[in-house]
């Protein structure tokens, strides 16, 4: 039996909302009809942004670069190395393979990249140059040939460290422009912003809308929206250690809920208890706030089996499991975008340098699908060939059956063809 200790008090997240919906189709129609002219307005009035051109020159990304502390570039250096190393590790289990599934038939699987990527950098609220590891990395260890990297310029002040991180990461092309309106423009094309096959990247209930409106005009990743995440905790976590690892991730937005589910009602209540005092000392709880108070929750369980069947309803962005045998969830937990295992480990590890992707499902996206990864960038195609005379007749005998079932007599007439001694003509023919 579930006990609600904390309810959420808000209304829907933005993204469910009608709101992003009918403001991001108008960009979109707007974009589609009047290209770069579209976008540059949608940037001016939103972003307080409208330059002559919105991508940045070798110069400009050379004067970002210089701009940016010593320490800093080293970060994103070895940030992106666990990224890359990581990514070539998942590249490595993809194996392209031909077999001879029976006699004469041989059928086989090659993975392609994609030819061209739109990597959204979220920069709204705070410059999320890690976004750009997650997007731009991978996507360069697949093998995609181009990679045009958008990120809001942050009111005119132009967002250094996040240039760094998208050059570094291997972009090839760099447009300060964020929102809808970059979606848009990427998926679409202007004149002064060539399309793109595929757009990956997190992002606000705008952008996220965004990409599922454009979804089928261009490829996307996945619906990664507004952070989230869940602790499952049993009597033995830290209140403390809890309380902090919720509003980690609590100050992404006021939309970004924070969930605990525990078997200890001691450490629920303690937990409230910590995450008040922790939000009063928490720079950011001007976000975090709003987002607990509307977004929170706690709920006690009677065990840890309610425990994990609770947190696979809510198919959270994050599960961080705080409990005495933290391994026992990779068993037993089957919705999650990313796992965070043991109090040693926490989410903004994920978020920013242990090396797994941070872009991950939302809003119960995680019942159908990981998070970003090498394979998103990658096309599982299939290929067939028949060797032998053999193996051609005795498949088209049995596809002219198949398709005569399904009155598909054009298809049968293919099949006729093959099941007849090389040379000779069905008798239809
Ligand atoms: N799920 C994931 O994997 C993941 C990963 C990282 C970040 N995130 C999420 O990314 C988001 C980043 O959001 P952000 O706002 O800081 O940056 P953002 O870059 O996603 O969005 C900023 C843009 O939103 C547009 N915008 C703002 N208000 C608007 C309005 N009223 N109408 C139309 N457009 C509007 C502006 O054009 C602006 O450039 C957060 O919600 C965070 O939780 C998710
Ligand atoms: N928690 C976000 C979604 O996984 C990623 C992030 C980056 N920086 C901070 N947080
Ligand atoms: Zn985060």
């Amino acid at each position: 039996m579930r006990r609600i200790v904390k309810a959420a008090q808000g209304t829907a997240p933005a993204e469910s909302r009608s709101e992003p919906r009918t403001v991001v189709a108008e960009i979109i129609a707007d974009v589609r009809k009047r290209g770069d002219a579209a976008v540059r307005d949608h940037s001016a009035r939103l972003d307080r942004w409208a330059p002559a051109d919105f991508r940045l020159s070798e110069r400009q990304i050379e004067e970002s670069l210089s701009r940016v502390d010593r320490q800093t570039l080293a970060d994103i250096r070895e940030v992106q190395e666990n990224v890359r190393g990581f990514a070539v590790r998942q590249r490595a289990s993809l194996h392209d393979f031909e077999e001879e599934m029976q006699p004469g038939v041989l059928l086989g699987q090659r993975s392609i990249p994609v030819g061209s990527v739109g990597a959204y950098v979220p920069g709204g609220r705070y410059p999320l140059l890690a976004s750009a590891h997650m997007t731009i990395v991978p996507a360069k260890v697949a093998g995609v040939r181009r990679v045009a990297a958008c990120t809001p310029a942050g009111g005119g002040e132009l967002p250094d460290a996040t240039i760094a991180a998208i050059h570094l990461a291997g972009a090839d092309e760099i447009y300060l422009l964020g929102g809808a309106q970059a979606v848009a423009a990427l998926a679409l094309g202007t004149e002064s912003i060539e399309r793109v096959d595929m757009l990956v990247g997190p992002g606000n209930a705008y952008v996220a809308e965004a990409k599922r409106q454009l979804f089928g005009e261009v490829g996307i990743d996945l619906f990664a929206g507004p952070t989230e995440v869940l602790i499952v905790a049993d009597e033995s976590a830290d209140p403390f250690v809890v309380a902090v690892d919720l509003l980690s991730q609590a100050e992404h937005g006021p939309d970004s809920p924070a969930i605990l589910v525990t078997t200890s009602g001691g450490l629920a209540e303690a937990t409230l208890r910590e995450v008040d005092e922790q939000l009063a000392k928490l720079p950011t709880r001007d976000v975090a706030g709003p987002a607990w108070r509307d977004h929170g929750q706690v709920i006690v369980v009677d065990g840890l089996d309610e425990a994990f069947a609770v947190s696979d309803e809510f198919a959270s962005e994050h599960v961080q499991v705080l409990t005495q045998n933290p391994r026992l969830a990779l068993d037993r937990l089957r919705n999650y975008g990313a796992l965070f295992l043991g109090e040693r480990t926490c989410v903004s590890f994920g978020d920013k340098v242990i090396g797994t992707n941070h872009v991950l499902p939302t809003r119960q996206a995680a019942r159908y699908t990981g998070g970003l990864w090498v394979g998103m960038y990658l096309k599982t195609v299939t290929y067939q060939e028949v060797t032998t005379d053999a193996a051609s007749a005795y498949l088209g005998e049995l596809c002219g059956r198949a398709a005569r079932a399904e009155r598909f007599e054009g298809h049968a007439r293919s099949g006729d063809l093959r099941a007849q001694p090389p040379g000779q003509r069905p008798a239809w023919a």
